[in-house]
C-alpha cells in the first residue's frame, strides 16, 4: 500500500509500522482479532467502521498507547516523532498560550524561542486572539485546533488523529482538515479515523476498514469509494448495517 510520494519531503523515509497478528484481549473478549496492516510512505491513511468496531483501539496500538495481547506492533526502522490529536482534545489547566510553550518546554525547546513559536503557531491556527484564555473554557472547535496547534509545535514525522471532527459545526471541520492537509504537505504521514464518508473521500490516499475488530480492506481510497473488494465495504459504503 506504499503509492509515490508527491511531496517535495523526507516523509518517503519515515519507518513503516509493521502489526502482524495483532489481537487486544478484554476479560476474555477479541476486541481487534488477528490484524495484520502495514502503514508506510506519506499517505493520509483513513480508518473507518461503524461503531465498536476497534478503531480506537488501532489507533491507541499504533501510537503506543495499548499493547497487544498478541501479535506485535513495530516501526520498520528508527521510531519516529508521533503526535496523537484525540476527539476530545487533552488539554492542561492553563492558557491556551501556555498549553503550547510547556509542549515546546517538554520538547526542549530553549526558553528564549517558545513565546514566539507558541504565538506563530496560534496565528496559524486562527487562535491568536485567544492566546490568554484558559484551555479548558474554549469550544470543542477551539480546543481541537489548539491540540493541532500543539502537534504542530511537536513536527511530528506521523500524525494520529482519532475522530478529530466528530463534534465540529463545518467550519471548524473544515479548518481541521485544512490542518490535516497542512500537515502532510509538510511532510507528515497521517493516520486518522473518521466516520465520514465525504471527509474520508476528501482526505484519504488509502482507508483501512474495520468490522468487528477485524480488518476488511486495506485499500488504496480510489478502489475503495468506486470498486470496494469485499461485501462488507459495499455495505458499509451504502450505509447498511455490516454486522
Ligand atoms: N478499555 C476497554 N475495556 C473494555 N472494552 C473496551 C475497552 N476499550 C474499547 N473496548 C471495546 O472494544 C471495542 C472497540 O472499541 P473502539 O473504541 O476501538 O471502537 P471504535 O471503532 O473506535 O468505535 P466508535 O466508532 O464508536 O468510536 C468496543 O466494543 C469497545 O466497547
Amino acid at each position: 500500500m506504499n503509492q509515490p510520494c508527491p511531496l517535495p519531503t523526507t516523509a518517503r523515509d519515515i519507518a513503516p509500522l509493521a502489526l502482524v497478528s495483532v489481537s487486544v484481549e478484554h476479560r476474555g473478549q477479541r476486541l481487534l482479532s488477528d490484524l495484520t496492516l502495514r502503514i508506510e510512505g506519506c499517505q493520509r491513511t483513513v480508518v473507518m467502521g461503524p461503531n465498536g468496531a476497534g478503531k480506537s483501539l488501532l489507533m491507541r496500538l499504533a501510537h503506543g498507547l495499548l499493547a497487544p495481547s498478541s501479535g506485535s506492533v513495530a516501526w520498520l526502522g528508527a521510531t519516529p516523532r508521533q503526535a496523537m490529536v484525540f476527539q476530545r482534545p487533552v488539554l492542561l489547566r492553563r492558557s491556551a498560550l501556555d498549553n503550547l510553550t510547556y509542549a515546546l518546554a517538554v520538547k526542549g525547546t530553549p526558553r528564549h524561542r517558545r513565546r514566539g513559536l507558541a504565538l506563530a503557531a496560534l496565528d496559524h491556527f486562527g487562535l491568536a486572539n485567544l492566546a490568554k484564555r484558559p484551555a479548558r473554557v474554549l469550544s470543542g472547535g477551539e480546543q481541537q485546533r489548539l491540540a493541532l496547534a500543539r502537534a504542530w509545535l511537536l513536527e511530528p514525522e506521523v500524525l494520529f488523529l482519532d475522530e478529530p471532527t466528530s463534534a465540529l459545526d463545518p467550519a471548524a471541520i473544515k479548518a481541521v482538515e485544512e490542518a490535516v492537509i497542512d500537515f502532510h504537505r509538510r511532510g507528515t504521514r497521517i493516520v486518522m479515523t473518521s466516520h465520514d464518508l465525504h471527509q474520508a473521500r476528501r482526505l484519504a490516499d488509502d482507508v483501512v476498514l474495520l468490522n468487528a475488530g477485524r480488518l476488511i480492506e486495506h485499500t488504496a481510497a480510489k478502489t475503495f469509494f468506486q470498486a470496494p473488494r469485499t461485501a462488507e465495504a459495499r455495505a458499509f459504503l451504502k450505509g447498511e448495517r455490516v454486522w
